[in-house]
């Protein structure tokens, strides 16, 4: 498959690939609405869908495109995803739109990039065995490295929707109570243990009735896609608040996404089976369809890459949390994100959070300017980025996603 724009077949935003996300122009940036990267440039997704004509299916797209954000789109559910992508796959490929099509490429770097989507439930997991079993032994020492139920349920907490931010925003320094072993009360101020959690967000559309349940099956009619995420994380806060109820404070800041969701669709060569779950063995209702997803991050500090995790290592499947999520009749609205959980494997060199890379600040990391890091100064820029493989030997490029720590206020 060819498109007919200048794309080189191995740009990791080929045809293949095909993400979308929220733009407006550096010329009228009040006017939000879905685009979709090819190459370096972004089509105005709308604006071409609303030409109408052969093939035909655009017109009724070209509304929930004009929107400031995906929800309209991810309303409504997976067969409009799927005649989309379709839809968007033929105006590329047959120069035959051509001439329609081309007044509504922009270049990304003439483009502004918000949030793709507003955000409705935030929910993260924690669903890798390497980065459950390495916090328990930092964080809970005299306990078993994995709690008794991590085999049995993917583990999760709500977090704070309001603060997922797009990528390039910058991250203020959060401030609050902290209490060393040495503390004899509790102190204030700015976090001195910021970190990083390099994970994947996967974007939920298909909205549910209450009282209902997804099954492990039915899952991917309601996985839209894709982003990475980063759950900064203030571990001095959490380590003091989190018993008995879970990650407050030190996690509802800010959370970054990707500005572009890559298609699940985009993503059926990179599916994978599970590591395995035979012991214990898991319940019904987690059985199924639950495939993993091979993709392969990539973290760096000022330019320095510090980790490469790889996503398909993880025990539970996006399908399974999403199982999960709903098996007590809590519904699903469009635009709600969960996490998958900092994604680390069993090396070091592909652990997801700087709490596991530098072993709670006691084995600093050395940048390549000679500096070393325990933890985030202000100033860093922390980004990651993915591919994932593609058809006939392509790379489907899973958008980045960066952020920059200033100062606490
Ligand atoms: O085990 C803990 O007490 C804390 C774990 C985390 O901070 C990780 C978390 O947010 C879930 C994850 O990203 O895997
Ligand atoms: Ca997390
Ligand atoms: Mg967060």
């Amino acid at each position: 498959m060819s498109t007919w724009l200048d794309v080189p077949a191995d740009h990791p935003f080929g045809i293949q690939t095909l993400p979308y996300g929220v733009f407006a122009t550096t010329d009228d940036p009040e006017r939000r609405r879905v685009g979709v990267r090819i190459g370096d440039l972004v089509l105005d997704a709308s604006a071409v869908a609303a030409l109408g004509g052969d093939p035909g299916d655009g017109p009724h797209l070209a509304a929930a495109w004009a929107h400031p954000s995906l929800n309209p789109f991810l309303a409504l559910g997976p067969d409009a995803w799927a005649t989309a992508r379709w839809w968007l796959t033929e105006i590329l490929t047959d120069d035959v739109h051509r001439a329609g099509v081309e007044p509504h490429l922009h270049a990304l770097d003439r483009v502004v990039l918000h949030l793709p989507v507003e955000v409705a439930d935030y929910v993260d997991f924690y669903a890798s065995e390497d980065h459950a079993s390495n916090v328990g032994q930092i964080f809970r020492p005299d306990n078993a490295a994995l709690p008794p139920n991590w085999k049995h349920l993917p583990i999760g907490y709500h977090g704070r929707s309001g603060t997922v931010v797009v990528s390039g925003t910058d991250v203020v320094r959060p401030t609050g109570q902290r209490k060393g072993p040495a503390d004899p009360v509790p102190v204030f101020g700015p976090s001195i243990r910021l970190d990083i959690e390099a994970e994947l967000g996967y974007v939920v559309g298909g909205a549910t009735e209450l009282g209902t349940r997804v099954s492990v099956d039915d899952a991917a009619r309601h996985l839209f896609g894709i982003v990475l995420l980063n759950d900064w994380s203030a571990r001095d806060l959490q380590a003091w608040e989190y018993v008995p109820l879970g990650p407050f404070l030190g996690k509802s800041f800010a959370t970054s996404i990707s500005a572009w969701v890559t298609p699940l669709a985009a993503l059926g060569g990179a599916r994978v089976p599970l590591p395995g779950q035979s012991d214990p063995a898991i319940l019904p209702y987690l059985e199924g369809d639950a495939f993993g997803l091979d993709v392969h991050l990539e973290v760096s500090i000022n330019g320095t890459v510090v980790s490469r995790p790889e996503h398909s290592g993880m025990y539970w499947s996006p399908a399974q949390m999403l199982a999960h999520m709903t098996v007590n009749g809590a519904s699903l609205r469009d635009g709600d994100l969960f996490g998958s959980g900092t994604i680390s494997g069993p090396s070091k060199d592909s652990r997801g959070s700087l709490l596991e890379l530098t072993w709670n600040g006691t084995e600093p990391l050395t940048l390549a300017d000679g500096s070393t890091r325990g933890f985030l100064e202000d100033g860093d820029t922390v980004t990651i980025t993915a591919w994932a493989p593609g058809p006939d030997g392509t790379r489907v490029g899973i958008s980045e996603v960066t952020g920059t720590i200033t100062p606490a206020r």
